[in-house]
């Protein structure tokens, strides 16, 4: 998928929300059970309830990869159930020396070669340039690079001081050599909207994947303001506030509401652009 034709889903859609399949088969609605592939079920069920509302889907491959080879499969059906206006992302944080990073791209983005057929795929930065270019050798492909991240490990390395700046700001300034904001996003948690202004200044058109509201109490707010860009700019994850607003039957009409209560409120900031 295009740059401009995510950015039109956004406006058609009013939405720039992306809905996490982080399905933990551990916490299925019993009903479920009985289906041969439970969490496909769920995720189907997901998937139906909340399209209406939702411009892209993210499965946390580690979900999948934990359940062996039916997870995969899982994985597999979930991807093609997804409907093509909307944008997949494998968020699987990949990056290796070349060669090997030329494997992962593949896992995701080569379906003649036995991978999956996702729109882009979350890589680390933290092995430099050539563990991410092999991510970039495909055409329509994107990489979404981890730059600030939502948890307090983030302190750790990205918001180290690098002589004027922190590291975060150094990686979004040098991954800018290596792709044009066509096939380059950066990941930055809604925890931490008060930088997302100052990101906005050395990345003003790349969109930003931004985890972190709901479960982790990011305020979806703060970082639409200071992150909407007028290309949408934004794509907005939750999972569990999602996945597992109720844990009971009505399970998918209790997701499609909480959608749909993040959609509305994306309208209005929309509106303010
Ligand atoms: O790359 C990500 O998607 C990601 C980056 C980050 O900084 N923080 C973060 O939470 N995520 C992912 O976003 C999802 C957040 O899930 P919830 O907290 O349940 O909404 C999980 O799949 C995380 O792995």
């Amino acid at each position: 998928m295009t740059y401009n034709e995510l950015s039109s889903q956004i406006f058609l859609k009013q939405s720039y929300l992306c809905v996490g399949l982080d399905t933990d088969p551990l916490k299925l609605p019993r009903h479920l059970l009985t289906e041969s592939d439970p969490v496909f079920a769920f995720n189907r069920a997901i998937i139906d309830a909340t399209a209406d509302f939702a411009v892209a889907y993210k499965p946390n491959i580690a979900f999948y990869e934990a359940q062996g080879p039916r997870g995969w499969e899982s994985l597999q059906r979930t991807l093609d159930y997804i409907p093509s206006e909307c944008f997949t992302i494998a968020d699987a944080k990949r990056g290796d020396i070349g060669n090997t990073s030329s494997l992962y791209a593949r896992t995701f983005f080569d379906p003649s070669a036995a991978g999956l057929d996702f729109d882009s795929v979350t890589v680390a930065p933290y092995m430099g340039h050539d563990s991410v270019t092999p991510f970039l050798q495909y055409d329509g492909k994107w990489v979404i690079l981890l730059a600030l991240t939502s948890n307090v490990g983030s302190a750790d390395f990205q918001r180290q001081p690098v002589g004027e700046q922190e590291l975060f700001e150094i990686v979004i300034e040098k991954a800018q050599t290596w792709a044009s904001h066509e096939q380059l996003m950066f990941v930055v948690g809604a925890t931490q909207a008060d930088v997302v202004s100052r990101i906005r200044e050395i990345a003003p058109d790349h969109f930003l994947l931004v985890p972190g509201v709901g479960a982790q109490g990011g305020s979806l707010a703060e970082v639409s303001r200071r992150g909407l860009t007028k290309a949408g700019g934004l794509l907005v994850n939750a999972s569990r506030s999602i996945l597992y607003a109720s844990s009971a039957d009505d399970f998918a009409d209790r997701a499609r509401a909480e959608a749909q209560a993040l959609q509305v409120e994306m309208a209005q900031y929309l509106a303010e652009l």
